[in-house]
């Protein structure tokens, strides 16, 4: 039996004498069945006082195979032989976090401010375990070198290292592996399987495996190791990955680890065993060990605190660490075992610091309840919540030259799901955790699902991946903008004093029909640390970037162009291409330059949109020739997500122009931000905010904030050119204080009628620019079937008179009710959010609600500014009058579109 629930009561180890003799026990209190049951008290024995050690009220706590027993007519419960004790099991920490803790306590902290930096070992590292997988999955030596090295070209360009050499190095290491493969071991039965996700709802872990033979774990290190056993963090990282197996009923008791820098080594001035691999047994004493520390992280987590390097056994004397450990404890005046050197940074950075850290670390929360939802739901409800396929017929699965596979299969219905392609998913069998699962990367998703994965699976069942990359950056650039970033950077962004300007701009003129515009472009080009340009929807946001980009390059400054999507920067670069960028830039360098001289496009290949592949940087090819194309581009374009990136983060620009800053957190803003001397934020915060699970600093961006701290450093775009007069009156009055006008008279009087439709042959209530349809439908969940019936009539009834079915899209607030209409119609059908920077000649909202409002698309105001602006010519609401009219705003927007 399992006991799990939250800890009410928390006794203190202590020494008692038994029959056995003298042994520890701690006696801990727990409300089981989730904090609904009565408390019971459960002995824990021996090594599991630890966990009392670590745990407090309020903490969950997992004891697993409970000893039951009666005394004195009571029910007792204590450990047993085969128990496990598990403080806050819902805390899924990484295996690569459990070994570096046991290294260092602060080394686990260090590496999740600082991320994976650029450097060779680390590259190096990556392309001999990516080589280690090709050779499990029989690929030639040779070729897999070239093509890896071939890969990491950019990387290794940016590194300054040859191809030849890196070869060498990676073959003199291949070798270690290659030798460990044909030992003769090894039989036609034997059982590979490589890069193995694994995940344990029990214990709290996951991680993947570089390779499991026979179910035992196999890490591989690129270090040398000249004892005969393996280290003792790379053992435990073993153990941590056969503690899984146990969980899914494996029985693992050895693993090894392949310590390939052995090989490399000349056996005239080395000692010691120099054989790569090293086999250990894993008892039942290593997998407690890994528990417990799994615990003593999960608990320290629990409240947020940072570790001090007392927490493990650590030697500071040795570390390769040291330095970095006490400047940070130095600069951010924390308590650490290292000491700490530096002055600390002021008290309200240090504050900034750990708001957005415990911010930062609550987002990352969400993302193990992501992960939980993977074995919590069921897979209809999983489906149901559009983060599964699933009933996925397998169609087959075939061998590409390159060793990985290409698995293909039929959808059974017509489920939408927020899977899209180019997304990293988890194919499954049907049982992503306990069954078998790949890492997948989708490359079709229509009514045949085609995925590449690294391995076979039967494609049955396909999930969206909760990932912590994201949250891993953010800190990342948090950690950058308060512990790297200049001094006179940080006095603006902590309000210690206002932005400047200087006057570069001089009086020219950049745009010369739209004054707010140009008035953008000179503040950009003069502000000495941040511009914000505020451009509400259709007001030339994009035009401007390009102006504004052409105008800082002309000046000599390289620039980076980021924004929180792909599509904003493959926009903003087409902007810049149709404004003839070539040109501008011949100016200011020698020589006739293409466009495709001048801007590098860094980002995936199935992330750059299809016209913009001609200027994507790619990673691989030769590294001089890469690094000096990423080094020597004027203009550098990136989503912010891939600022993060190890590659961008060594990049410096002058100038950053961020476009949808308003969809960015702060430290999601930084990422970019960090890289430049001076930066020009664009956004509308009157739209949607940043988009993130939890509910705390994030919410709200650095654009809004520096635009409310210092409306003098921002000029708002106030000329659309989208929507009709008609339209954009309502967005006007409620979101821009009626600052917002048609740049054009064409624009403000454009009509159905310029797409050849007589609106005499439209039924009399959609024949206004602006219309209110009650189909008095009732909400069925997430769904309202009777208005998505009418919402297709209404559809129906634009095409026949002659709208193009093209021009017309269909915004609701729930992907469910997406679902229910795209059934009914052909047109493009989404919620606010996947609308957002995209317009069509005709919208037709879907409210869903009756009775209460409530839902995503009331919750904020903001939400509904997006959706009504969408349209230039036609705009028809769908919904319950009666519930919108009990809300003042919707009751004002219903009394608008009646008028
Ligand atoms: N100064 C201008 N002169 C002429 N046309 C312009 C001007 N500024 C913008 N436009 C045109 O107006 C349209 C909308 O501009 P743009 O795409 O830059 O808007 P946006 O603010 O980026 O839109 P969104 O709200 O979707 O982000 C484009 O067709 C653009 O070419």
């Amino acid at each position: 039996m399992n006991l799990r629930g939250p800890l009410v009561d928390v006794g203190d180890p202590r020494e008692v004498e038994t029959r056995y003799g003298e042994r520890s026990l701690a006696e801990v209190t727990l409300r089981p069945e989730g904090g609904t049951a009565d408390p019971v008290t459960v002995t824990l024995w021996g090594k599991w006082t630890h966990a009392a050690e670590h745990a407090e009220p309020g903490m969950d706590i997992l004891v697993t195979d409970v000893d039951e027993s009666e005394y004195r007519g009571e029910t007792t419960y204590a450990t047993g032989k085969e128990s496990f004790v598990v403080v806050e099991p819902d805390f899924l920490v990484d295996v690569t976090d459990i070994r570096s803790w046991v290294q260092c306590s602060r080394m686990y902290y260090l590496n999740k401010l600082s991320g994976i930096p650029l450097n060779y070992p680390v590259v190096k590292g990556t392309i001999v375990h990516e080589v280690f997988g090709d050779l499990l999955r029989g690929r030639d030596l040779d070729s897999s070198i070239d093509e890896r090295i071939e890969e990491r070209g950019l990387e290794l360009g940016l590194l300054g290292r040859e191809t030849e050499e890196v070869a060498d190095e990676v073959r003199r290491n291949a070798a270690a592996i290659e030798g460990w493969l044909s030992q003769g071991v090894l039989t036609d039965e034997d059982e590979w399987r490589s890069e193995y996700t694994l995940i344990s709802p029990t214990f709290g872990i996951k991680g993947r495996a570089d390779a499991l033979r026979r179910g035992s774990p196999v890490e591989l290190k690129t270090g040398k190791n000249l004892k005969r056993d393996p280290r003792f963090q790379d053992k435990i990282q073993a153990a941590a990955y056969a503690l899984i197996l146990h969980e899914r009923g494996v029985p693992v008791d050895t693993g090894t680890l392949l310590y390939t820098k052995n090989t490399t080594l000349d056996r005239t001035e080395e000692s010691g065993d120099l054989s790569p691999a090293k086999d250990f047994s894993i008892g039942r004493g290593l997998l407690e060990f890994v528990v417990r520390t799994r615990n003593e992280i999960a608990a320290m987590e629990y409240d947020v605190s940072v570790p001090t390097g007392y927490e493990s056994n650590s030697k500071c004397q040795y570390c390769f660490e040291k330095d970095t450990c006490m400047v940070v404890s130095g600069r951010l005046g924390q308590e650490s075992k290292a000491g700490q050197i530096g002055t600390p940074v002021p008290e309200d950075e240090r504050a900034y610091f750990d708001r957005f850290y415990r911010a930062l670390e609550e987002e990352r929360r969400e993302v193990h309840t992501e992960y939980r939802k993977l074995w919590e739901q069921s897979p209809e409800e999983r489906a149901d919540d559009d983060r599964a396929i699933i009933g996925l017929e397998p169609l087959g699965s075939e061998e590409q030259p390159d060793g990985t596979w290409k698995l293909r299969a039929q959808k059974t219905d017509d489920a939408v799901s927020k899977l899209r392609e180019g997304d990293v998913a988890l194919a499954s069998d049907g049982h992503p955790v306990e069954g078998h699962a790949e890492l997948a990367r989708i490359v079709e998703l229509g009514e045949e699902v085609v995925v590449t994965t690294d391995e076979p699976v039967p494609l049955r069942r396909l999930d969206v991946y909760p990932s912590e990359l994201n949250v891993a950056r953010l800190l990342t650039a948090l950690h950058d903008a308060v512990l790297k970033g200049s001094p006179e950077r940080k006095d603006v962004l902590f309000d210690r004093r206002d932005p400047e300007f200087a006057d570069r701009s001089a009086g020219e003129t950049y745009i010369d029909n739209n004054e707010a515009q140009d008035e953008a472009v000179s503040l950009a080009v003069d502000a000495d640390d941040v511009a914000l340009i505020h451009g509400p929807p259709g007001t030339g946001k994009t035009y401007t970037i390009a102006r504004t980009i052409r105008a800082l390059v002309e000046d000599g400054n390289r620039v980076l162009l980021s924004a929180f999507t792909n599509r904003a920067v493959d926009n903003a670069l087409e902007a810049l291409r149709d404004q003839g960028f070539e040109d501008s830039a011949e100016q200011s360098s020698a020589g006739g330059r293409r466009f495709a001289d001048n801007v590098v496009r860094v980002g995936t290949e199935s992330g750059v949109r299809e016209d913009m592949l001609d200027v994507r940087l790619s990673r691989s090819g030769d590294p001089n020739t890469l690094a000096s194309a990423l080094h020597d581009a004027p203009v550098v374009a990136a989503t912010t997500a891939s600022c993060g990136s190890r590659v961008m983060r060594e990049q410096s620009f002058d100038v950053a122009l961020v476009d949808e800053a308003s969809q960015l957190t702060e430290p999601g803003t930084l990422a970019a931000v960090n890289l430049a001397d001076r930066f020009v934020l664009v956004g509308d915060h009157k739209q949607l905010p940043p988009v993130v699970r939890a509910e705390n600093d994030l919410q709200t961006s650095l654009f809004q904030r520096l635009i409310e701290a210092h409306p003098e450093a921002s000029v708002m775009l106030d000329r659309q050119y989208r929507m009709s007069q008609r339209i954009q009156a309502f967005a006007s009055a409620e979101f821009y204080d009626g600052a917002l006008r048609p740049a054009t008279g064409d624009v403000a009087a454009q009509h159905l009628r310029d797409l050849g439709v007589d609106t005499g042959d439209l039924p009399t209530e959609l024949a206004d620019q602006v219309t209110f349809v009650d189909p008095d439908g009732r909400r069925v969940g997430n769904t309202n079937p009777t208005e998505a019936d009418r919402v297709a009539d209404v559809v129906a009834a634009y095409e026949a008179a002659g709208v193009d079915a093209d021009d017309i899209g269909v915004i609701a607030p729930f992907r469910a009710q997406v679902a229910e209409i795209s059934r009914r119609t052909d047109v493009t059908v989404d919620t606010v959010d996947r609308f957002q920077g995209s317009s069509k000649e005709v919208i037709v909202v879907s409210f869903v609600a009756t009775g209460d409002l409530d839902g995503p698309l009331f919750e904020d105001h903001r939400r509904i500014n997006v959706a009504l602006t969408r349209a230039k010519k036609a705009l028809c609401l769908v919904g319950d009058a009666d519930a919108l009219a009990s809300d003042p705003f919707y009751d004002r927007m219903l009394r608008w579109a009646r008028r």
